[in-house]
């Protein structure tokens, strides 16, 4: 009996945490589960075959998501992050109640941490994300007496997955979206998706200098670390090499995230029409 449930606890603590998004803008969390929980495997998936999800409607995202849950759950993932503000919003609280592993979303740790940075706070997010209102709704719910603006930028993630970061056309964008919440004189901007934190230097740079940025990508790790705890399920073991995913097309994934890798990931292709089967790429 101890023997076979102190098993179980290991193989438990053992066990990968899941984190998807569309494609890479789940890689910002990823790098924070890389700095606040070191020892942790992971299995990152990238539906980028589905992408964006910012123009989907909400019964497609829960398709998506509960396709991807599923596979989850069949690599036995001991905790599931959601990290794509479009899912948590749209689909978070639908599918916590259908699936047993604990999900964590963006969206309430990103309205707790802008709540605590200021009082007229602008969320650039998707279209998708920006018309369920979830980051005005949570943070109405921490401090009704905070002001929120949120706007909607198709052209982002578009631009990040063809790795048009430094384009000046990207720039132009940029300070067409960020222009109605400076003439609100905002004191806060969140990422309101979490592909845009890849452009930071953009972003900063056409900021004034007193706006604070928010990254609900941090602060969803920390929740991570706290429920972990919580559930006993820290690994305090060496972690295993990270496992990537995608639906897409694997090299695409590859070659987009190695600035932010450090390294050329190997990436397995996962085919949801043919009932989960994965191949591995040379
Ligand atoms: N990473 C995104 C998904 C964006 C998209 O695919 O449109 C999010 O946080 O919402």
């Amino acid at each position: 009996m101890f023997l076979s449930s102190s098993f179980e606890d290991n193989f438990n603590q053992r066990a990968p945490i899941g984190i998807f998004d569309s494609g890479v803008g789940g890689l910002t969390v990823l790098r924070q589960v890389y700095r606040q929980l070191p020892n942790e495997s992971i299995i990152y998936f990238g539906d980028t075959a589905r992408l964006p999800y910012g123009i989907r409607s909400q019964a497609e995202i829960l398709q998506f998501v509960g396709e991807i849950l599923t596979w989850m759950e069949q690599q036995r993932v001991k905790l599931v992050i959601m990290a794509c503000n479009t899912s948590s919003a749209l689909a978070l609280e639908k599918v916590r109640v259908e699936f047993s592993v604990p999900i964590l979303g963006t969206i309430l740790p990103g309205a707790k941490a802008a709540v605590a940075c200021g009082k007229r706070i602008g969320v650039i997010a998707t279209p998708a994300t920006a018309k369920s209102n979830a980051f005005r709704h949570a943070i109405h719910e921490i401090d009704p007496n905070v002001q929120v603006w949120q706007v909607g930028c198709p052209e982002f993630v578009p631009l990040i997955e063809q790795n048009r970061i430094h384009d000046p056309y990207t720039a132009e964008v940029a300070r067409s979206y960020l222009e109605p919440l400076l003439e609100q004189d905002i004191d806060t901007l969140v990422y309101g998706c979490t592909h845009y934190p890849h452009l930071a230097p953009v972003l900063r740079s056409l900021l004034p200098n007193g706006v604070k940025l928010v990254d609900p990508a941090v602060h969803v790790v920390v929740a991570c670390a706290q429920e972990l705890d919580l559930l006993g399920l820290k690994n305090t073991h060496s972690p295993t090499p990270t496992r990537f995913a995608v639906s897409g097309c694997p090299q695409q994934f590859a070659s987009t995230s190695v600035q932010w890798l450090g390294c050329v990931p190997k990436v397995e292709v996962v085919d949801f029409a043919s009932a989960v089967s994965h191949l591995w790429c040379d």
